[in-house]
C-alpha cells in the first residue's frame, strides 16, 4: 500500500462519522500520490502526511444566549486551527444548522491549501456553530454573536487567528462579533475580516469571492482560446458568492439564466435581473421564489434539478456536495464546457471524475474561490499599515492573484504530465509551499 493510501485509511479509521473530511482528504492525497511517491522516504521519516491531516488544535465550546421569548438557547461553537505553517490561522465562520466538527475539519483542511495558493502568509482555519440565523431577529443574532465571541476571543487575535464570514455570516454578524471582541479584549485590531468600511473593512471584500471565481474562469477560457462574452451561465446559490459571481459574469458579457437557494431554483431565460435578487436576498433576507412573482417570464421550481438547465458554464456557489453524479451527467449531456467551483467542495468525487473524463474543464473551489480569503489577507495588510486602498487598487490585486493561482495550478499539472487536470494542479501547488514550510520548521 502506498504512503498516501495508508494515511487515508488511518484518517477514515481515526475520524469516524466525518464523511466530508474523509472526502476532502481523499481528493488531496490522490492528487499528491505522484509527488509523494518520488520522495516517500523523506516524508515518511518525519510523518509529514500524518501531521498534514491532523488539525493543530480544535476548540469547542458552549454558546448560551437568550431568545426574544426570554428562553435560554444553547448552541455548539467551534474553531478548527488546522495548519499554521505559513501564517496565522485564517478562514471563515459558518453559522448553519448542519455545522459539526467533521464539516469544519474538511473546510479547515481545504483552507490550508487554498491559502497557500494565494501566495500570501496565511495558515488554514475554520469555525462556526450549528446556530441558524434564518428567521432570527437582529437582537437574537446579536445576542448569539456576543456569546460566541465571549468564548472565541480567548483563542484568536490579529497575529494568531483571524476569522471571517462564510455561510450565514455576513456583514451584520461580523459587526456584532467585532464589537464584542473589542469590548472584551480592549483591542482595536484586525482580528476579523469582512468588516464594515467604517471600522477597518476593505473595499471589494464583499465582491471578492464571486469576482475571483469569474476572473479564474476567464483565465481558463483564455488558455483555451475562448471567452465569457455570449456564454450562458447557471449559478447555484443566491448568497454572497453567487450574487457577485453573477455580477462579474454579466459585466463580462455572460448571460446568467438560473440561480437557487436551499428550497428551489429560478429560471429566467431573458437573463437574471440581479438588482431584484439583491433586494430579495441582501435587503429583505427572503426566499428566491419571490423572484418569479416579481419577474414576468421567470419560473420557480421547488427542490433540486437546476443542473438540467442548458448552459455553457456552471458555477456551483451554494454548499458542499450539491452537485452529484446525476447532475454532472445532465450537464455533460447538455453540452456544458466549464465547471468552476465557487463553493467549497460542492461537487462529489464521482461527479468530479465524470465531468473531467467527459472533457469539462473543472476548477476546484480551493483555487477558484480563493479570491475571498486573498482579499481578506489584503484587508489584514491594510489594517496593519493603518491605511485603505481604493476599490481599483484592491480589485487589480485580486485579479492578479487569481491569474497567478491559475498559472500555479496549470503549471503544476503540466509538470506532472496531467495537462488540464486543475484538481491535481491546485492540490500539488498548494501542498508545495506548505510542505516546504513544515519541513523547515521541524517536528511540530
Ligand atoms: N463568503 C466567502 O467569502 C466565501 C465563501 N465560500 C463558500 O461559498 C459557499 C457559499 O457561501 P456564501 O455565499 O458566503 O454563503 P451565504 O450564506 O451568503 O449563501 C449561501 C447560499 O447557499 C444556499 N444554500 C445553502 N445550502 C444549500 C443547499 N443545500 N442547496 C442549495 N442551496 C443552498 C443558500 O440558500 C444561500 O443562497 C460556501 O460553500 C462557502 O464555504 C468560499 C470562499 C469564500
Ligand atoms: O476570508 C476569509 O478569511 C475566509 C473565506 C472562507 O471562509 C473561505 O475561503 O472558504
Amino acid at each position: 500500500m502506498s504512503y498516501t493510501e495508508e494515511v487515508y485509511e488511518r484518517v477514515v479509521a481515526q475520524n469516524p462519522g466525518e464523511p466530508e473530511f474523509h472526502q476532502a482528504v481523499k481528493e488531496v492525497l490522490d492528487s499528491l500520490k505522484v509527488v509523494i511517491d518520488k520522495n516517500e522516504e523523506k516524508y515518511r521519516s518525519v510523518s509529514l502526511l500524518e501531521r498534514l491531516v491532523e488539525p493543530e488544535r480544535i476548540i469547542s465550546f458552549r454558546v448560551p444566549w437568550v431568545d426574544d421569548n426570554g428562553v435560554v438557547q444553547v448552541n455548539k461553537g467551534y474553531r478548527v486551527q488546522f495548519n499554521s505553517a505559513i501564517g496565522p490561522y485564517k478562514g471563515g465562520l459558518r453559522f448553519h444548522p448542519s455545522v459539526n466538527q467533521g464539516i469544519l475539519k474538511f473546510l479547515g483542511f481545504e483552507q490550508t491549501f487554498k491559502n497557500s495558493l494565494t501566495g500570501l502568509p496565511i495558515g488554514g482555519g475554520k469555525g462556526g456553530s450549528n446556530f441558524d440565523p434564518k428567521g432570527k431577529s437582529d437582537r437574537e443574532v446579536m445576542a448569539f454573536c456576543q456569546s460566541f465571541m465571549t468564548e472565541l476571543s480567548k483563542y484568536i487575535g490579529a497575529d494568531t487567528d483571524v476569522p471571517a464570514g462564510d455561510i450565514g455570516v455576513g456583514g451584520r454578524e461580523i459587526g456584532y462579533l467585532f464589537g464584542q471582541y473589542k469590548r472584551i479584549r480592549g483591542l482595536y485590531e484586525g482580528v476579523l475580516t469582512g468588516k464594515g468600511l467604517t471600522y477597518g473593512g476593505s473595499l471589494i471584500r464583499t465582491q471578492a469571492t464571486g469576482y475571483g471565481v469569474v476572473y479564474m474562469l476567464d483565465e481558463i477560457m483564455k488558455a483555451h482560446k475562448d471567452s465569457i462574452a455570449g456564454k450562458t451561465f447557471v449559478v447555484t446559490g443566491s448568497g454572497n458568492v453567487a450574487i457577485y459571481a453573477v455580477e462579474k459574469a454579466q459585466q463580462l458579457g455572460g448571460k446568467v439564466v438560473a440561480m437557487c437557494d436551499s428550497n428551489g431554483f429560478i429560471h429566467d431565460p431573458e437573463g437574471i435581473k440581479l438588482d431584484i435578487v439583491k433586494d430579495i436576498k441582501e435587503v429583505k433576507r427572503g426566499r428566491i421564489k419571490e423572484y418569479a412573482d416579481r419577474v414576468e417570464g421567470a419560473t420557480y421550481t421547488e427542490g433540486l434539478g437546476i443542473w438540467n438547465i442548458k448552459c455553457d458554464v456552471y458555477l456551483p456557489c451554494a454548499t458542499q456536495n450539491e452537485l452529484s453524479l446525476d447532475g454532472a451527467k445532465a450537464l455533460v449531456a447538455n453540452g456544458c464546457k466549464y465547471v468552476v467551483e465557487g463553493a467549497n467542495m460542492p461537487t462529489t468525487l464521482d461527479a468530479t471524475s465524470y465531468l473531467m473524463e467527459n472533457g469539462v474543464l473543472f476548477m476546484p473551489g480551493k483555487a477558484a474561490n480563493a479570491g475571498g480569503v486573498a482579499t481578506s489577507a489584503l484587508e489584514m495588510s491594510q489594517n496593519s499599515m493603518r491605511l485603505s486602498w481604493t476599490a481599483e487598487e484592491v480589485d487589480e490585486k485580486l485579479h492578479n492573484i487569481m491569474i497567478d493561482i491559475f498559472h500555479k495550478a496549470d503549471d503544476a499539472a503540466k509538470r506532472y504530465d496531467m495537462e488540464d487536470n486543475y484538481v491535481a494542479g491546485a492540490n500539488i501547488a498548494g501542498f508545495e509551499k506548505v510542505v516546504d514550510a513544515m519541513m523547515a520548521q521541524g517536528i511540530c
